[in-house]
C-alpha cells in the first residue's frame, strides 16, 4: 500500500471556498472559479498516487480548454457558463449531433466536467454519511456507477474501477484531505455537498433547457 503524504499547504477546504466563489449573486456559474475548484480537486487526486494520472490528464486537458477560451479574443463571452452557452449556441460553435469542427467547444467540455461533478457530489455525500469501516473504494465505485460510468466505454470503466481499489482507507483518506479531525471533515462535507449540488443543479437546468445534455 502506498503511503499517502499529506500535502501540508493543501486542504480540501480550498474546494469549498473555491466552489463557493463559483456562484455569482444571480446564480450564474463563474468559469474561472469553476476551473479553479477542479484544479484543487485534481491536485488532491494526484496526491493519492500516479494510478490516477490517466484521470487527471483528461481533467487537466479539459480545464486547459476552458482557460484557452477565457484567454481567447472572445474570453469575456466565457465569463459564466450561462454566457458561454448563449454565445456558442448563437454563433453555432457547438457540435450538436456529431463531433466535428467544435470538438473543443466550451459547452461540451463543461458537460464532461459537469458529469464528473455529479460523481463528486455523490461520492462526497457517501463520505459524509459513511461510518468508520466503510470502504472508500466501494463508495467511489458506487458513485461512479451512478454517474460517469454510463457515459464511459467498457475499457475506461474497467480502468477507473481498478484505480478505485488503490484508494486509501477512510481514516487515511480523511487525513490526506487535511481538514482536521474526522468531525471537522464531516462538517466541512456538510457545507460542501449542498454547495456542489447547487452548482451542479444550476448547470444541469441550463443544459437541459438548451438541450445540451447529450453533446457528442
Ligand atoms: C479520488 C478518486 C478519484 C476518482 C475519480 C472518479 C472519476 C473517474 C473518471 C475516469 C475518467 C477516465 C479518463 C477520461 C475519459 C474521457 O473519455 C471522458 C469523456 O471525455 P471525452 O468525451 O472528451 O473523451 N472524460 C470524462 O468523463 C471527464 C473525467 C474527469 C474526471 C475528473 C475527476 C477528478 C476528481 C478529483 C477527485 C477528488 C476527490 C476529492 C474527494 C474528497
Amino acid at each position: 500500500m502506498a503511503d499517502f503524504e499529506v500535502d501540508e499547504k493543501f486542504s480540501l477546504k480550498e474546494v469549498l471556498i473555491t466552489f463557493q466563489s463559483c456562484l455569482s449573486d444571480n446564480e450564474e456559474v463563474l468559469v474561472d472559479s469553476y476551473v479553479a475548484g477542479w484544479r484543487v480537486l485534481v491536485r488532491f487526486m494526484n496526491s493519492l498516487g500516479t494510478i490516477f494520472s490517466f484521470i487527471s490528464k483528461d481533467a487537466v486537458n479539459k480545464m486547459q480548454i476552458m482557460v484557452n477560451h477565457r484567454n481567447g479574443e472572445n474570453g469575456d463571452k466565457y465569463l459564466t457558463i450561462q454566457s458561454m452557452v448563449q454565445y456558442e449556441l448563437n454563433n453555432n460553435l457547438v457540435d450538436l449531433k456529431k463531433r466535428g469542427d467544435y470538438s473543443e467547444s466550451g459547452c461540451r467540455t463543461i458537460l464532461r466536467l459537469q458529469r464528473a461533478l455529479l460523481w463528486l457530489k455523490l461520492f462526497l455525500e457517501k463520505l459524509r454519511t459513511s461510518s468508520e469501516d466503510d470502504k472508500t473504494s466501494i463508495m467511489c465505485t458506487e458513485a461512479y456507477n451512478d454517474s460517469l460510468a454510463q457515459h464511459h466505454s467498457w475499457v475506461i470503466r474497467k480502468a477507473a474501477t481498478m484505480a478505485f481499489y488503490a484508494l486509501p482507507a477512510r481514516a487515511t483518506f480523511f487525513e490526506v484531505m487535511n481538514v482536521g479531525t474526522q468531525e471537522q471533515v464531516v462538517s466541512m462535507l456538510e457545507e460542501a455537498v449542498p454547495l456542489i449540488s447547487k452548482v451542479h443543479e444550476i448547470t444541469e437546468n441550463l443544459y437541459s433547457q438548451s438541450n445540451l445534455l447529450e453533446l457528442p
